[in-house]
């Protein structure tokens, strides 16, 4: 029996230095593989509501399928938040979901989906929410996965705050391993002092403006119009010593909103628009608009660059986050803007 024992130790212990070693072997296989890959760091940038978390969003369900924890505990209280709406095809309040009208058809959930979606709502209601189990877990995921849901996600407003991150690879284009690591933040004012911390080693800057606000003003401060403090956090973030070799793409983003809006309410009373003067009416009016739009941020942009960065790479986009073939269509445009210009710094174009 002794013997029998001391056996079974050595083996005991073979197989740990075994388990140790075969460890090792793979911790240096991932640090060879990470150092091969190029990480490029991309930070979304703009203020509260110009649609930051959406893009991340649509990025994510473009690139990632994998799900972890931290989704799983987010994801019951945005099913709290909004799975009524979704269950009983209520128009949402006013403020909490995207200012478009919705289309109740694709927010038909299935049986199973429902029975589920009200048992999570009930838990999120309760102050003593249960841990997450296993078959929680799975439950939320099936819920995720169903279409009605990841609509409704979209569309949800919860505001950001801290940091979001996500790590990915554009998959499928044939490509080498390149890898993004792509950061959300919190726009509203308090949120911004957050944003420093991430400031270092930028590969680009993805702000947002939300093109469609400049009648609106700030849920943080009623007597500030939202573009106006647009213009102020893009001229202050153009000038920031650490993005001095940082690409800057433009995302002009709420153009559904903007072209609608555009005809009933003048840009000019916007006061950084004053100068605009419709010339025409119908589409023709809103491509006009959005030119005047678009001109005035590309001379704020050179405005607030300095003639030591004027090789930075400058790009604008004209964007409807909740339109995930043009959100995919312009990351591809981004991705390879990037690619070129690291092409460009290694002499090889
Ligand atoms: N119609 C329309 N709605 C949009 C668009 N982009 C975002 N939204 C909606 O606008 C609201 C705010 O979007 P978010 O993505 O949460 O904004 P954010 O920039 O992350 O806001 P903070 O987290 O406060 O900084 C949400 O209800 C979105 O669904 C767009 O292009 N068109
Ligand atoms: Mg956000």
């Amino acid at each position: 029996m002794g013997l029998l024992c001391s056996r079974n130790s050595r083996y005991a212990e073979a197989d740990t230095e075994e388990n140790a070693q075969a460890a090792e072997i793979e911790r240096r296989i991932e640090q060879e593989r990470k150092a091969e890959k190029h990480i490029q760091k991309l930070l979304l940038l703009g203020t509260g509501e110009s649609g930051k978390s959406t893009i991340f969003k649509q990025i994510k369900l473009l690139f990632q399928t994998g799900f972890d924890e931290e989704e799983l505990k987010s994801c019951i209280s945005v099913i709290h938040a909004n799975i009524y709406q979704t269950i009983k095809y209520a128009k949402p309040e006013k403020g909490e979901f995207a200012q478009n009208e919705l289309d109740s058809s694709k927010y038909v959930l299935s049986v199973e989906n429902k029975v589920i979606g009200e048992k999570l709502s009930e838990i999120g209601s309760r102050l003593d929410c249960p841990c997450l189990n296993r078959e929680l877990a799975q439950e939320i995921e099936t819920l995720w996965k169903g279409s009605a849901f990841q609509e409704d996600v979209l569309y949800a407003r919860v505001r950001t705050t801290g940091v979001v991150e996500i790590q990915f690879s554009p998959v499928g284009e044939n490509k080498k391993s390149e890898v993004y690591r792509l950061f959300d933040v919190g726009g509203q004012r308090n949120e911004r002092r957050k944003w420093i911390h991430l400031f270092e080693d930028v590969t680009a800057v993805i702000f947002c403006a939300a093109i469609s606000e400049y009648d609106q003003t700030l849920f943080e401060d009623e007597q500030k119009n939202q573009m106006v403090e647009t213009k102020e956090l893009f001229d202050w973030v153009l000038k920031q010593p650490c993005f001095e070799k940082t690409s800057f793409m433009l995302f002009l983003n709420k153009f559904d909103i903007f072209e609608t809006k555009v005809l009933k309410v003048p840009l000019n009373v916007c006061e950084w628009f004053k100068d605009y003067q419709p010339v025409s009416t119908g589409k023709q009016e809103i491509e006009h608009a959005y030119e005047f739009v678009k001109k005035i941020f590309e001379e704020l942009y050179f405005q607030s660059t300095t003639p030591d960065r004027v090789d930075r790479v400058f790009k604008i986009y004209r964007t409807n986050a909740l339109d995930q073939k043009l959100v995919k269509k312009t990351f591809k445009l981004v991705d390879e803007s990037l690619r070129r210009r690291n092409l460009f710094e290694a002499g090889l174009l």
